[in-house]
């Protein structure tokens, strides 16, 4: 069947997309048609796909048509969120959400539709086999860190300047916290960049999109929450060796004893910048520190 026209949908909600809102609605087809392409390519699961930001539905409806066959969703449970097979989409505009139950009500009475109306950062989320998404910027990064714990492969689209950040190797400008993250959960690749005019209304940026396929780090950290929080420490000195990083980022990090975890660590590491510290280098560091010190999670 002929994907819907995205121009046409957004002429049918009658809205115009507020970027006070995050409301850019994708209306070059060739984007929506390859979006669903980069999971099908690598052969992912796209049996029950999540969507966050539904917005007019173009990039949902290119969706169902690429998820899997899905049931009737007649013998779920009251308040079971689960999709037997097709997409759930979040969205928290509650006018799009309505819009969206009303463009989609086929696809809702078949089961193969599920619209969640609310705040991607606080709904339930159901289980999802891969996650295509256009996200809303302004919270595009606490929503990947909702969704890159649950081991799934997504397709997100970000400024392109996040995206990135995400995929950026040691040793570059753009590496940073937000790459260290990203890549502990998922080999993480930028598939394509997506230019201004292909949403409207345009965004004051560029785009990209970012494939994440799930693996398990080429490392090992005993405790997960003081890596991040170390790792965020040292890259809030970034122009620092990592020396007077470890000394001065204390109250962020939560090392009681720094100065122990300094005379422990090797003279090569200590004069490092943290942008030359790869993802395996800070986890050592951080299995060092934890050996030396009890760091305090408080913080
Ligand atoms: C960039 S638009 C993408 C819309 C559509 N998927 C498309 O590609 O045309 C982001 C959508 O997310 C919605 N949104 C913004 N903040 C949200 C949040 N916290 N939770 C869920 N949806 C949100 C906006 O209303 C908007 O429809």
């Amino acid at each position: 069947m002929k994907p819907r026209d995205p121009d046409a949908l957004i002429a049918r909600a009658g809205v115009r997309g507020n970027p006070d809102r995050d409301q850019h609605f994708l209306v070059d087809d060739r984007v929506l048609d390859r979006l669903p392409t980069y999971l099908t390519d690598i052969d992912a699961d796209t049996s029950h796909v999540l969507e966050i930001g539904g917005g007019t539905g173009a990039l949902t409806d290119r969706l169902l048509a690429a998820a899997g066959d899905g049931g009737t969703g007649a013998d779920r449970d009251e308040g079971d969120r689960s999709v037997d097979g097709g997409v759930t989409v979040v969205e928290r505009d509650p006018d799009l959400a309505a819009f969206l139950r009303e463009e989609f009500a086929e696809q809702i009475d078949a089961g193969r539709l599920t619209v969640i109306e609310g705040d991607a950062l606080e709904v339930a989320l159901p289980e999802f086999s891969a996650s295509v998404s256009n996200l809303p910027y302004g919270v595009s990064s606490e929503i990947t860190f909702r969704l890159l714990p649950e081991q799934r492969p997504l397709v997100l689209m970000f400024q392109r300047e996040f995206a990135e950040r995400m995929v950026a190797e040691p040793g570059t400008s753009e590496y940073g916290r937000l790459s260290v993250s990203t890549q502990h959960y998922a080999d993480v690749e930028l598939v394509e960049t997506v230019p201004r005019q292909a949403f409207s209304p345009q965004p004051a940026v560029q785009s990209a999109v970012i494939r994440a396929v799930p693996a398990e780090p080429d490392y090992e950290v005993d405790d997960e929450d003081f890596f991040f929080r170390f790792v965020k420490a040292l890259f809030t000195q970034r122009r620092k060796t990592i020396r007077n990083g470890i000394r001065n980022t204390a109250h962020i990090s939560g090392l009681s004893d720094p100065e122990a975890v300094v005379e422990a660590t090797d003279e090569a590491v200590l004069r490092k910048r943290p942008d030359a510290m790869s993802p395996a280098a800070f986890a050592e560091l951080t299995q060092l520190a934890l050996t030396v010190d009890s760091p305090d999670g408080s913080n």
